[in-house]
């Protein structure tokens, strides 16, 4: 494709964008707004985009611009297999990875031999999960494992990783079932104040690489390998404790890790979009497999979405589609995620790999620079936490930072106040979504300051700084409950998110060559040293 600026859309928004652009308080007045919502059926996620800085105009040229760049075309291609990731000659399929299982046809466009392929491995995965969590499949002594410890680093840690926290009431609770652990920084301290309080003897460590030669990881699984040795598990017996998940199983075969505890994927699985993969092995175990099947059918149900809604109600592409318009059109160069419930807490880390690891590109497919932004800078944590700490900056500071809410409806934590935080949490996410929209002007403010009791002479000289510019373009995306189902959906969505901007951009979304740099300098200079 050529750049997109070429696109009719792209001058028509260009031109919007030269207007002098009404304050969010305004347009949240206008008659309709509250049309700005839509929901994906069968997901439980709604989202709520009326505070976005555009109107039903600027809207229909955001949309024109994804059917001029091609983004339902481009859709279907990776859907059908096509090698849409072209500087490393690759189809990009990880959407296979939740298909419906036994599907065949439009509800299989990969076709019949992948699919099973997919289904075969998975089923591989979800038994031997199992049959560790039930303590069939018995450590070098004879005994049930206690203990996994993932090793693995960027897409083979952050997805399980993160998922794990946030489906953490059905993982064990450290007092009695299985225990999962992630380990992914090499740093001695990190595998240390993991393996500290673990027994060998009952310590299963599994291996996740997609290349099996990742430095970081390979530094940290032989040092897991000399602790268990150190602890009695000497080398003869260690095939029991180890599991190797990786696309190169030639490699951990030489390293000498079982093939009956390898698991496989496939090279058109990118690591960041691989916790569908025999990666999502530790969640597997941490909650089962039958909630692991439930978290792929809750992808498989945004993935029908993003397939066959229309564009103006379709989830994945209004959240890529106001991000353009913030980031090449309002110039907004930051995206902020927050999120409330706190099982989320790792979820932001985990979409920043994921945006930012594909969109951050400045060459498009066409082999010519980007001529526009690309992926934003992506950012986020905790919302509660976020409001006392960094959330200044964002009502008083001199940047536009977009956001993403991201709230669930209903919570059951057996706690007995648990009704009491969840309104509190909630009550925080729309205040924050509404002050950061509207602000507050100088008039209002000085109102404010007037009936808290100070005169005009007291309230007049500080009104300034106590006024709130607003004006922050956000959304929330509300989810009914936080099951493996909905984090499922939710990750998808934002897969796709990102899939429609780099559809946009024409840029790939599915290399790295980046990060490859780094580990080829790394390697280059431990040569020399
Ligand atoms: O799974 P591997 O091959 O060890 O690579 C780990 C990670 O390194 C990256 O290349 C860069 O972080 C990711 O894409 C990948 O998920």
């Amino acid at each position: 494709m050529t750049s997109p600026t070429t696109l009719p859309a792209w001058q028509t928004l260009t031109q919007f964008a030269a207007l002098p652009q009404p304050h969010l308080r305004e347009r949240l007045a206008q008659p309709g707004r509250e049309a700005m919502q839509a929901s994906a059926d069968g997901t439980g996620i709604r989202l709520d985009f009326t505070r976005q800085a555009f109107d039903g105009a600027i809207w229909a040229a955001l949309l024109q611009l994804a059917r001029e760049a091609g983004v339902e075309a481009q859709r279907d291609a990776m859907f059908r297999g096509d090698t849409i990731n072209t500087s490393e000659q690759r189809a990009v399929l990880h959407v296979a990875l939740r298909g419906t299982p036994g599907a065949t046809g439009d509800a299989a466009p990969w076709g019949a031999e992948i699919q099973q392929l997919v289904q075969n491995e998975l089923d591989r995965v979800c038994a031997f999960a199992d049959r560790v969590r039930a303590g069939e499949v018995k450590s070098s002594t004879g005994a049930a494992f206690t203990d996994v410890v993932n090793i693995g680093i960027g897409g083979s840690d952050l997805g399980p990783r993160m998922a794990a926290d946030a489906l953490a009431p059905l993982c064990s609770d450290g007092k009695t079932g299985l225990r999962v652990h992630f380990v992914s920084n090499p740093d001695a301290w990190a595998l240390h104040s993991t393996l500290r309080n673990l027994d060998p003897k009952t310590t299963m460590v599994i291996v996740a690489s997609k290349t099996f030669t990742t430095q970081e990881t390979m530094t940290n699984a032989a040092s897991a390998r000399r602790w268990l040795e150190d602890g009695g598990v000497i080398d003869g017996q260690q095939s029991a404790h180890l599991v190797a998940i990786t696309a190169a199983p030639q490699k951990s075969g030489a390293a000498g890790y079982p093939a009956e505890h390898t698991f496989t994927f496939w090279d058109w699985v990118g690591g960041r979009y691989s916790v569908w993969s025999a990666l999502g092995m530790p969640l597997a175990m941490a909650i089962g497999s039958k909630a692991f099947r439930e978290f792929l059918a809750g992808g498989q149900a945004m993935d029908a979405h993003f397939r066959s809604a229309p564009l103006e109600q379709n989830l994945p592409v209004i959240l890529a589609m106001s991000g353009v318009w913030n980031r090449n059109f309002l110039n907004c160069p930051t995206q902020l995620l927050s999120c409330y419930p706190s099982r989320l807490v790792r979820f932001a880390p985990f979409v920043q790999q994921m945006d930012m690891e594909s969109n951050g590109k400045r060459t498009r497919k066409d082999g010519q620079p980007a001529d526009t932004g690309t992926g934003a800078i992506l950012w986020g944590g905790l919302g509660i936490d976020g409001q006392h700490a960094y959330f200044q900056l964002l009502h008083q500071g001199t940047h536009r930072v977009p956001v993403e809410f991201v709230g669930v409806e209903s919570e059951d934590t057996p706690l007995p106040l648990a009704a009491e935080h969840h309104r509190v949490v909630n009550l925080n996410l729309r205040a924050q979504s509404q002050a950061l929209a509207v602000g507050r002007n100088a008039a209002d403010t000085l109102k404010a300051l007037m009936a808290e009791g100070q005169t005009l002479e007291q309230a007049e000289p500080f009104v300034t700084q106590r006024s709130f510019a607003g004006d922050v373009p956000n959304s929330v995306l509300w989810i009914d409950q936080l099951t493996p189902h909905r984090l499922g959906a939710l990750i998808a969505l934002y897969e796709h998110k990102v899939f429609v901007q780099a559809a946009v951009w024409g840029i790939n979304a599915y290399d790295q060559w980046g990060v490859e740099l780094g580990k080829t300098m790394a390697k280059s200079m431990e040569k020399q040293s």
